[in-house]
């Protein structure tokens, strides 16, 4: 099995091999499919991402979601607490700065910030991923930090708890057949990709 260092590598090369015409409809195709979610008419603060490093361009379902009266939120490096993240307020006029990585993110503004356990549904990044929801992140360690301390629902949980769910988005591409996964790894009870949803 290959090492998550090569893993990484070899997956982040995959996805930035797609054509721009590849890259177009594979976000058009993942924001219609993402919008037919069962779960989708619950969630209504739901934290996304700005795409970087050939990452699916998550700009169609931005639109998508916004035409549907949902309030997104971005993440922010967290200010204080090196390795985690949180999650700003994000509309089509907030201000914008890059962060170290050259992602942009919102201007960091207290009264925007959205605390985890307050946010319906988070989209996370990924590099790769495997059929049972074992998730390889860039090698930041940022979401599985600061997903660490809050229970995050399953989508076959009927509980009444108020906890948010979790969906990895990603290339049909970046799938494969094992993930190395180490303790500390937050399993994706969901991903959704251009041609499948995975529900574990
Ligand atoms: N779009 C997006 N935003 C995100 C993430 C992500 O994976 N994708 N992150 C998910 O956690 C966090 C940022 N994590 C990142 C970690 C490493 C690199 C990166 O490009 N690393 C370079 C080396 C950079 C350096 O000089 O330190 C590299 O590996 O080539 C980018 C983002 C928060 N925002
Ligand atoms: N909950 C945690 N507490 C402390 N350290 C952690 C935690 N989660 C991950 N780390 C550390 O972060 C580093 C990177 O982890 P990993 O390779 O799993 O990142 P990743 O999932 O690929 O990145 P990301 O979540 O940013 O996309 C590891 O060295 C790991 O020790």
């Amino acid at each position: 099995m290959p090492s998550r260092h090569e893993l990484r590598q070899l997956i982040r090369q995959r996805r930035q091999q797609l054509s721009t015409i590849q890259q177009q409809q594979a976000a058009h195709q993942l924001a219609e499919r993402f919008c037919g979610l069962s779960f989708l008419p619950d969630c209504q603060h739901i934290a996304l991402y700005l795409s970087n490093d050939g990452e699916l361009d998550t700009w169609p379902l931005i639109h998508a979601l916004w035409q549907r009266g949902k309030q997104l939120y971005l993440p922010l490096l967290h200010p204080f607490t090196s390795g985690h993240l949180i999650f700003q307020y994000f509309q089509a006029n907030t201000p914008m700065r890059a962060n170290r990585f050259g992602i942009p993110e919102p201007d960091w503004s207290c009264p925007d910030v959205r605390p985890v356990a307050q946010l319906d549904l988070i989209c996370t990044p990924l590099v790769a991923f495997d059929a049972l929801g074992n998730r390889l992140g860039m090698g930041g360690g940022f979401y599985d930090r600061t997903l660490a301390h809050y229970p995050t629902q399953n989508s076959d949980d009927q509980s009444n708890h108020k906890r948010p769910k979790l969906i990895g988005l990603a290339h049909s591409c970046q799938q494969v057949a094992a993930v190395p996964s180490e303790p500390w790894d937050v399993p994706l009870p969901a991903i959704c990709t251009p041609d499948a949803i995975f529900l574990r």
